[in-house]
């Protein structure tokens, strides 16, 4: 028989075996389609020793990226680098080392106690199709654990913890600091690089502490916000007239706890929606900064206004809008849509998170909106102390002492 006698047959053949299938699926009823399908399935495992396991980049509904899924990321990392193929590449700690991960449908191999077993990374597209001159591809990425099912025991405790602990410590080590902005209602990030530290911060030396330990102890106190059953977050009030040192300390406050800066502009916000779209988006170990807060909306008393209106439903914030703010800002965001966004119920979907306002004039707003509790802590800087000016010209100047430091002292008052 030549080579194209048999390809001729095997290619009959098949088509009978298709149209069989098409006609028994045509004519069989429902029921026995189901039990066949079942059974077969029940076959396949019976036969198929392994056990397979997806981890799926997102988990509810595409809100929150799983933790789990960036852990094991972390962990392939090293052993993708030896043995895949095709890898993915990205730059970390300023500039200084490559960090690879395995690209898409590449597999690794791994070895646990002696128990061999095998990663795959994949992804799969939704078949929901939107028209849109922006579309957007709603693909999902997963990684698929696969073993043998006599392993099951080791691998579902032991060896997924040791994973999830490795690719975690991994990533504190790779950890690169990103400074988060808004931009077409998505959140955009560059590297976090600024030098600024609480130490060449010109202050009291007593507020300084006070404040340091103030971060320290929240950033220790999981156990804590959890026994009094409140979310993991910490409200800053910074205050005082420009130039005194409050963005200045906001950056000192992310270098000293290693967290990303979320730098949230209120006027590039479309409402409340969107507010808390981004607020979702962003992660733990993270301070978000209104900047300028009595600026960037008018939220000095919108409350007051609309009771005394008769105005008091804040759900329709195109009607409610005073109508000043209306005409001049785009944006919809509304008082109850930022203390929602500070302490609503969406605000406890992540912990570990400062949330940081600025303001040259803390009379204007509204009290509600940094009453204690929900702006934990009020902070003024304010013109120049005599201790302050002296870290100054340490900084600048590198001066410990002068001659004309107590005429200075004498202008600028005795320190408090
Ligand atoms: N307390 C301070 N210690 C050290 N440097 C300071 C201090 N205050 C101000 N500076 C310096 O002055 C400049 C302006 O400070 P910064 O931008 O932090 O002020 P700001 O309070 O955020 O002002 P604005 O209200 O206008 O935003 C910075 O370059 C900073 O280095
Ligand atoms: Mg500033």
């Amino acid at each position: 028989m030549t080579p194209t006698d048999m390809f001729t047959q095997v290619g009959s053949v098949i088509a009978s075996v298709m149209f069989a299938w098409a006609m028994f699926k045509q004519y069989c009823p429902y029921n026995l389609q189901e039990i066949i399908d079942k059974y077969s399935k029940r076959a396949f495992t019976f036969i198929y020793p392994y056990i397979q396991i997806s981890f799926n980049e997102f988990t509810g509904d595409r809100f929150m990226r799983s933790e789990a899924y960036s852990a094991i990321e972390n962990y392939l990392g090293s052993r993708s680098s030896t043995q895949a193929k095709r890898l993915k590449a990205d730059v970390v700690k300023s500039s200084q080392s490559i960090i690879l991960s395995m690209d898409d449908h590449e597999e690794v191999e791994d070895e646990f106690q002696g128990v061999k077993l095998k990663w795959a990374a994949g992804k799969h597209f939704s078949k929901t199709q939107s028209v849109s001159f922006n579309p957007v591809t709603d693909e999902k990425k997963y990684y698929r654990l696969t073993f043998h099912r006599r392993h099951r025991q080791l691998i579902l405790g032991d060896y997924l913890n040791h994973v999830l602990k490795k690719g975690n410590e991994i990533k504190v080590r790779n950890r690169q600091r990103k400074l988060y902005t808004i931009s077409e209602s998505y959140w955009r990030h560059v590297v976090f690089q600024h030098p600024a530290s609480f130490e060449s911060l010109a202050m009291e030396a007593e507020r300084k502490q006070e404040i340091m330990d103030d971060l320290l102890v929240f950033s220790t106190a999981e156990e804590f916000y959890a026994r009094i059953g409140r979310a993991w977050k910490r409200g800053y009030l910074l205050f005082g007239p420009p130039g005194t040192g409050k963005s200045t300390m906001i950056a000192a406050m992310a270098n000293l706890l290693n967290y990303d800066i979320y730098d949230l502009e209120l006027t590039a916000v479309k409402d409340n929606t969107e507010l808390r779209k981004l607020l979702i988006d962003t992660t733990s170990r993270s301070i978000i900064v209104i900047e300028d807060i009595d600026c960037s909306l008018d939220l000095t008393g919108q409350r007051k206004k609309k009771k005394e209106e008769g105005e008091g439903d804040e759900k329709d914030p195109k009607l409610k809008l005073p109508k000043e703010e209306a005409e001049t800002k785009q944006s919809q965001v509304t008082l109850s849509g930022i203390l929602n966004f500070v302490d609503g119920l969406w605000s406890a979907c992540k912990g570990e998170r400062l949330i940081v306002f600025t303001t040259n004039f803390v009379e204007k707003l509204d009290p509600a909106l940094i009453r204690k509790g929900r702006m934990d802590k009020h902070i003024e800087l304010s013109y120049c102390s005599f201790e302050a000016f002296q870290i100054l010209a340490k900084n600048y100047l590198k001066l410990e002492s002068h001659h004309l430091f107590a005429r200075i002292q004498e202008l600028l008052g005795k320190p408090k």
